[in-house]
């Protein structure tokens, strides 16, 4: 344990390059578990920071020019304390600076080297600029969100830059960790978007090739099919419906007191069911629908705006919500039952670096020539 944090990453101490979304969520995801998270801007940027950002909770942070050779200097220093470094940048830009695995790996051989991108280190498309929509598209993904008819439509952003990316960054963190404890070694992980987001959908590989899984929006889960999709109600609200199993079918129909509905095993029938469904459910409010399937196995839950989610029962009774900084935000996930959970506290900006290498003095010296802020 240091820096006083808890949880089962305690003592392990992360560098993040400041970036966009993937960067910053996978050293959240570290430090939500007790990581110490010292996270790099740049001199400018960490003062217009807002200290509340969520993705930066738990964190330290400074700001160090690393386009200067004390700058560069500094951030090796810092590297010969950590076990991690998150790296955001295109390829090749963190060798130009001087901050490469090749840089690090000299002064301290045990780091990991955790680079985030969305193509990967090599390839065709390797050095180009992106976003997260790019690299859904690249990895076929994007091509089966949607409904049918409809224009490929991305999930917001969470695909690609958040599970894709920081959370497989994350991942590889954990296990390079894990085999720097046989080989002492420090590796280099490559997490790209692209193949991130590609193996979220292992499970449709096998789908798509055998023709099971037909064109968007056509198929069992991706609202094709009538009892796995949304429904207006009458207060203009939503219910998300997914009634897959025979009995949870039974279940929803019963309690819906519905008779004589199209077959929902013929395909041909699914235009004349969901008609059917959705002429139901605009009946009533969706609080009164609420009341019908409470406690059932009917599958069917009310769609929640976010606000409406921290303080849902189920949520509120599990604590899944919590305020930082005056900010509503989501627990850390996953629990680890019986491990002490990191209070969470917005970022603080770091000044004495001297349990990361550089004294008081170094410090004060980078600060009065503007290279640490
Ligand atoms: C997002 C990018 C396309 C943005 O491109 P660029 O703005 O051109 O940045 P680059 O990475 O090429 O280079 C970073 C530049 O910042 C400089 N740099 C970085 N940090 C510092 C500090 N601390 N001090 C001084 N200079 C700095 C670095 O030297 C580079 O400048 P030079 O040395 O002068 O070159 C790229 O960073 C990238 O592909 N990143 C990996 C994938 C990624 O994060 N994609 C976006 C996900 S978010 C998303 O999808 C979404 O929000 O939607």
């Amino acid at each position: 344990m240091t820096d006083g944090r808890r949880g089962p990453l305690a003592g392990v101490r992360v560098l993040e390059l400041a970036g966009l979304a993937p960067g910053p969520f996978a050293g959240m995801m570290l430090a939500d578990h007790g990581a110490e998270v010292l996270r790099v801007d740049r001199v400018k940027a960490v003062s217009d920071r807002p200290r509340t950002d969520v993705m930066d909770r738990g964190k330290h942070s400074i700001g160090l020019d690393l386009k200067s050779p004390e700058g560069v200097a500094a951030f090796k220093e810092l590297a010969r304390h950590a076990d991690v470094v998150i790296e955001v940048f295109r390829p090749g830009v963190a060798e130009r600076l001087g901050i490469g695995p090749d840089d690090l790996h000299a002064v301290n051989d045990r780091l990991i080297y955790g680079r985030m991108t969305g193509w990967g280190q090599d390839g065709p498309l390797a050095s180009t600029a992106g976003h997260d929509i790019d690299y859904i598209a690249i990895s076929g993904v994007l091509s089966m969100l949607g409904r049918e008819g409809g224009k490929p439509t991305p999930p917001i952003n969470i695909l690609g830059d958040f599970a894709g990316g920081g959370l497989m960054l994350a991942y590889g963190v954990l296990l390079a960790l894990f085999e720097r404890e046989r080989t002492g070694k420090g590796r280099v992980i490559d997490a790209a978007m692209v193949d991130g987001a590609s193996i979220l959908f292992a499970m449709f590989y096998q789908g798509v090739q055998s023709g099971f899984w037909g064109p968007r929006g056509t198929n069992l889960l991706d609202t094709g099919a009538p009892q796995y999709d949304t429904y207006e109600t009458a207060d203009g609200e939503y219910l998300a419906v997914g009634s897959l199993e025979p009995q949870f079918w039974k279940a929803m129909v019963e309690l819906m007191g519905l008779t004589d509905l199209p077959d929902r095993d013929d395909r041909a029938q699914w235009p004349a069911l969901r008609a059917r469904l959705a002429e139901e459910f605009r009946k009533r409010t969706r609080a009164e629908w609420e009341k019908v399937f409470d406690g059932s196995d009917a599958c069917v839950s009310p769609v929640l705006s976010m606000s409406e989610a921290a303080a849902h029962p189920h949520n509120v009774a599990r604590d899944s919500f919590t305020e930082v900084g005056g900010l509503v935000q989501p627990r850390p996930a996953p629990r680890l039952l019986g491990v002490p959970a990191q209070d969470l506290s917005p970022a603080t900006r770091l000044t004495d670096l001297s349990g990361w290498g550089l004294t008081r003095e170094e410090a004060d010296r980078l600060r009065e020539r503007g290279i640490l802020g």
